[in-house]
């Protein structure tokens, strides 16, 4: 096989990233949106040792799980890449991911439930982090193609609210107009990186983070003030990236025009939100996915509740009026902040937030002899450490839920925490991310031994 060969493949899988799985000539060759049950005529991209990419020519044979995306920019950024595929099906491969995972990790007795699927498919998200780049001498926003950095100019981000796309289309018209430079990436100057867009679905305010290459620009003061007429604006906000970096913000956020924060809300609690704190991107599902955590926590009013990689407080901040005592850690000082914030704000006495890594902040905490009953976990993408998991299970609680947005490394997790006394049969997918493959998945352990 070599590259820019054309061949004819039969799509037998999905793979994780939900491409097409097909098998030629003893290789795996993985085909970009294609779906399996279809025959694609294809073009090879790429050929490894063992596989090998490639780009569908022509359907052949097309599966009846496929929709005919109208846009096809959202498949081919990687924005949506499961678009193409009927929601139903969507949340079938993301409960495959988790089985197939368990039978790797010979952990074929666990329960998978069926994905819990989101209240909306489209237009779900409440944030968007969008690059600005130049193409074809304009100011452009979009997305970038997959495993590149070429910018697809988009108006319609479809899985964002179409609130969130309208601000993002009148700020590139604003900066366009006073001539604000694109970052250049290659050379490292321009100005605009990002814009960094939040809306608030309890009161409908938004959020407009400028990503800037300095801290300060001539036309800033009348761009600020044009956004700010965009109604429903509260914030204008400069956030400053000197580096050269992918990494999207920099440390320093400058309030431009209006407040430093949002007021959103989870089930009847109030949360502020800084520029930088984590907040959960889709604001129906999050009291869904929330309310199952907490029923499997199985909370009694005498409970000593950790909340860790807290956020902004918003799991324990919803419990805390229900147990004895919440605590909670989280890297991110400004989070931390609004943790606390947070609290206040809902006539809250009883929850405390740390700034710490979890898994330095948990070993204090259990040589200090506290007991917990019931620990929440809610890691990034990497999990939990061996450290943070000795120290949780040396506090001895009744309970653990561990809610994970990658279902690899809560497996590894579980199977640790297994050896530490602790026991789980099933698993709960919940669909935060629709037209996407991310899948997020609920658990609580329980543990076994006095
Ligand atoms: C998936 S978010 C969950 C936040 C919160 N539980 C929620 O539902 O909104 C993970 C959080 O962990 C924080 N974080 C990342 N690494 C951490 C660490 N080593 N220790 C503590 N918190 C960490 C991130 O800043 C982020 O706020």
């Amino acid at each position: 096989m070599e590259k820019n060969q054309i061949v004819e493949l039969e799509i037998t899988d999905l793979s994780y990233e939900a491409m097409g799985v097909a098998h030629y000539e003893g290789l795996t060759v993985f085909v970009n949106n294609a779906l399996p049950g279809e025959t694609v005529k294809a073009k090879i991209l790429k050929v490894k040792k063992r596989f090998a990419f490639a780009k569908i020519e022509k359907i052949l044979k097309e599966s009846p799980d496929r929709i005919n995306v109208k846009l096809n920019q959202w498949v081919q950024t990687g924005l949506a890449s499961l678009a193409h595929i009927k929601y139903d099906k969507q949340l079938e491969f993301k409960r495959n991911q988790v089985v197939n995972l368990l039978k790797k990790a010979h952990l074929d007795g666990v329960k998978v439930n069926e994905t819990l699927p989101s209240p909306e498919q489209t237009g779900y998200r409440n944030k968007a982090q969008v690059p600005v780049r130049e193409v074809n001498g304009q100011l452009e926003i979009g997305f970038f193609r997959r495993h590149s950095h070429d910018l697809v100019p988009l108006t319609n981000f479809f899985t964002t609210d179409p609130e969130i796309d309208r601000v993002l289309v009148a700020t590139r018209d604003i900066l366009r107009k006073y001539e604000v430079p694109a970052y250049d990436e290659i050379h490292h100057k321009g100005e605009v990186r990002y814009l960094d867009v939040r809306r608030s679905k309890a009161n409908g305010k938004l959020m407009v983070i400028l990503v800037c290459l300095h801290k300060d620009f001539p036309q800033l003061p009348k761009v600020a003030a044009e956004i700010s007429q965009i109604p429903e604006i509260s914030s204008v906000i400069l956030n400053y990236n000197p580096k050269k970096t992918n990494v999207i913000l920099g440390r320093n956020d400058y309030v431009v025009l209006g407040e430093d924060h949002l007021i959103d809300k989870i089930g009847d609690v109030e949360f502020r939100i800084s520029p930088k704190s984590f907040f959960q991107i889709n604001s129906l599902q999050t009291p869904r996915l929330y309310d199952l955590a907490i029923k499997k926590a199985d909370l009694k009013a005498n409970d000593v509740v950790v909340d860790a990689y807290s956020g902004i407080g918003t799991i324990g901040l919803s419990v805390a009026k229900h147990v004895k005592a919440v605590r909670g850690m989280e890297t991110i000082r400004e989070a931390v902040e609004d943790a606390n914030a947070n609290a206040k704000l809902n006539g809250i006495e009883n929850a405390q937030y740390v700034t710490g890594k979890a898994e330095d902040v948990m070993p204090r905490w259990a040589s200090e002899g506290l007991k917990t009953d019931v620990i929440f976990v809610d890691p990034p993408r990497k999990g939990l450490t061996p450290e943070f998991i000795n120290a949780a299970a040396a506090t001895k609680p009744k309970r653990i839920v561990y809610i994970s947005c990658n279902p690899a490394t809560q497996i590894r997790d579980l199977q640790l925490l297994q050896e530490k006394g602790y026991h789980f049969d099933e698993i709960s997918p919940v669909d935060m991310f629709p037209q996407t493959p991310h899948v997020e998945s609920v658990t609580v352990l329980e543990r076994t031994e006095e």
